[in-house]
């Protein structure tokens, strides 16, 4: 079960995640009480082992504004949140990162590289709100490297992997204390739930 735990912002929450086993770790770029600067995730970045995926999160900025942002943060991916054509995935590959489509399940071609992703994020209506929805809608549907997302925490991940089995888990509410406030403990419940 691959683990992305989303929305860091502080040193001692990016150690617990990679303590924990976390695959991938999310340095929100766009509007968002997780929001950072390229520059503090780049400094987040730089502590973080290689084997774990670095990502950049953006929802509707431009190819130009991802492609300034992602270089300035030195991350190895970007994930682009919402109806973002296959152009702009298309525009950032010569980036030579990970690209990750990400976006809720309505409407959406549930095929991952469908869009020359490399990743693909199925997640609830509004990403980052913590609000559950409706898992197993979705399980048989989506094809390839995706990742469940939307309001998963360490009490409900292991319900939801069994309803919808994704190839992987992506969180950031479920392991707060209020909106932007990571918690290393919840963290660590959280990677230990997801591959219970
Ligand atoms: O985490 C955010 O604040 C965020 C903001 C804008 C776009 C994406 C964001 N994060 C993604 O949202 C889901 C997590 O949602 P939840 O809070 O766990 O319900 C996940 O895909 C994050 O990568």
């Amino acid at each position: 079960m691959y683990v992305k735990i989303c929305g860091l912002r502080e040193p001692g929450h990016v150690t617990a995640a990679v303590e924990a086993g976390a695959d991938a770790i999310g340095f929100v770029l766009t509007r968002s009480p997780r929001r950072i600067t390229p520059e503090l995730a780049r400094e987040l970045a730089a502590e973080v082992p290689a084997h774990v995926l670095t990502v950049a999160v953006f929802a509707g900025e431009t190819p130009q504004e991802v492609r300034r942002a992602a270089t300035e943060s030195g991350v190895r991916a970007v994930q682009l949140h919402g109806a973002h054509p296959h152009e702009d995935f298309t525009a950032l590959k010569d980036l030579g990162l990970t690209l990750v489509r990400a976006g809720a399940a309505a409407g959406a071609d549930l095929r991952c590289g469908a869009f020359d992703e490399d990743m693909l994020i199925v997640d609830a209506p509004r990403p980052g709100s913590g609000e559950p929805w409706d898992w197993a809608a979705v399980r048989g549907l989506p094809q390839g490297r995706w990742m469940l997302a939307g309001g998963l925490g360490p009490a409900n991940v292991a319900e939801a992997v069994a309803a919808a089995q994704p190839w992987g888990v992506d969180v950031s509410s479920g392991v707060e204390t209020a909106p932007g406030v990571k918690d290393a403990g919840l963290i660590r419940e959280f990677v230990a739930a997801a591959r219970g």
